[in-house]
C-alpha cells in the first residue's frame, strides 16, 4: 500500500517513523511519502492561504496550490487512489473506515489548517472521478489534519497484511466483529497493590474465561457506550451467544 500525505506541518508526520509504521516503512510493506504543501507554491512568501469570501474570521486554503500538490500526487501509478481530507466537517471515522481504507491501494490525504481547505478541492476530485472521503476523528475541535491523519493511518496501517505479528490479535478488537467495548486485560504479578487478579483468569478453564470475557464486554459496553448496545444487531447477539 501506498500513502501520501500533503501538509504544511510535514514534522508532524515524524512519528510514522516510529514502531509497527517505521518497521513497515522500512521493510518496504508500506509506502509512505510526506510531502510539504508550500514546496507547490510560487511566490516568495510561499503563501497557501487567502481571505475566505463571504468574510468571516480566519484564513483558507487556496484551491490553485493544493490543486498543483493534488495533481503530482495523485496523478502517478497506481491508477485507482483514493483522496482522504481530514475534516470537522465529515462522517466520523470509524473501525469500519480503517477496514474500508485498508483495502485500498493507494490513499492520498490532504491535511489542511487554517479555517480549511476550499471546498472547490474536494468537489473537482469527485468530478474527476476521485473517490474522495471527507472524515472527522471526533466531536471536538483540532487545529489542522494532521493529528487526525496520525490517526487513520496507523488504524489503517495495522490492518494490512504483515503489518502486525500477530494477525491473530486483530480478530478480537475493541469495536470489533461483536461490536462491544474489550474485556479488561491482566497479566503477572497475581497480586498488586492489594488487588488480584480475577479468579475466573487463573483457572485455566476456557469456556469460563470466554464467558466472563464476553460479560465483561456487555457490562462495560453497556455502561460507557449504550449507543453501541442499541446497535447491536440479533444475529451478532446470537453469533457471540451474547445476552443482554
Ligand atoms: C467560524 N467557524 C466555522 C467553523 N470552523 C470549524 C473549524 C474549521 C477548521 C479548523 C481547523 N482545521 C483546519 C483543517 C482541519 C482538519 C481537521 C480538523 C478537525 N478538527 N476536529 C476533528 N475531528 C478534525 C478532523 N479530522 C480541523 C481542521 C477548526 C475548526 C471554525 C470557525
Amino acid at each position: 500500500m501506498r500513502i501520501d500525505v500533503v501538509t504544511i506541518f510535514p514534522d508532524y508526520l515524524a512519528a510514522l517513523d516510529l514502531s509497527l509504521v517505521g518497521k513497515a516503512r522500512r521493510t518496504g510493506l508500506l509506502d509512505l511519502r510526506v510531502h510539504d504543501l508550500r514546496d507547490w507554491t510560487t511566490d516568495r512568501h510561499r503563501t497557501v492561504d487567502d481571505t475566505p469570501f463571504g468574510g468571516g474570521a480566519g484564513m483558507v486554503m487556496r484551491p490553485d496550490i493544493w490543486g498543483r500538490a493534488l495533481d503530482d500526487v495523485l496523478g502517478g501509478p497506481p491508477a485507482q487512489s483514493r483522496l482522504v481530507v481530514p475534516t470537522p466537517s465529515g462522517e466520523v471515522f470509524t473501525q469500519r473506515h480503517a477496514e474500508a481504507l485498508a483495502g485500498e491501494e493507494h490513499l492520498v490525504f490532504a491535511c489542511g489548517r487554517y479555517e480549511g481547505i476550499d471546498a472547490r478541492v474536494a468537489e473537482h476530485y469527485r468530478a474527476a472521478g476521485v473517490p474522495v472521503s471527507e472524515l472527522s476523528i471526533g466531536d471536538y475541535v483540532l487545529n489542522g489534519g494532521e493529528v487526525a491523519a496520525l490517526v487513520m493511518i496507523e488504524a489503517v496501517a495495522r490492518l494490512v497484511p504483515g503489518m502486525v505479528g500477530n494477525p491473530e490479535s486483530l480478530v478480537e478488537e475493541s469495536h470489533g466483529a461483536a461490536g462491544l467495548l474489550e474485556y479488561p486485560v491482566y497479566t503477572k504479578p497475581p497480586e498488586w497493590a492489594g488487588l488480584e487478579v480475577p479468579e475466573v483468569l487463573l483457572s485455566g478453564h476456557h469456556g469460563r474465561v470466554e464467558r466472563w470475557r464476553r460479560d465483561e464486554a456487555i457490562t462495560r459496553t453497556s455502561a460507557r457506550r449504550p449507543d453501541m448496545i442499541e446497535a447491536l444487531d440479533p444475529a451478532t447477539l446470537d453469533k457471540h451467544d451474547l445476552r443482554l
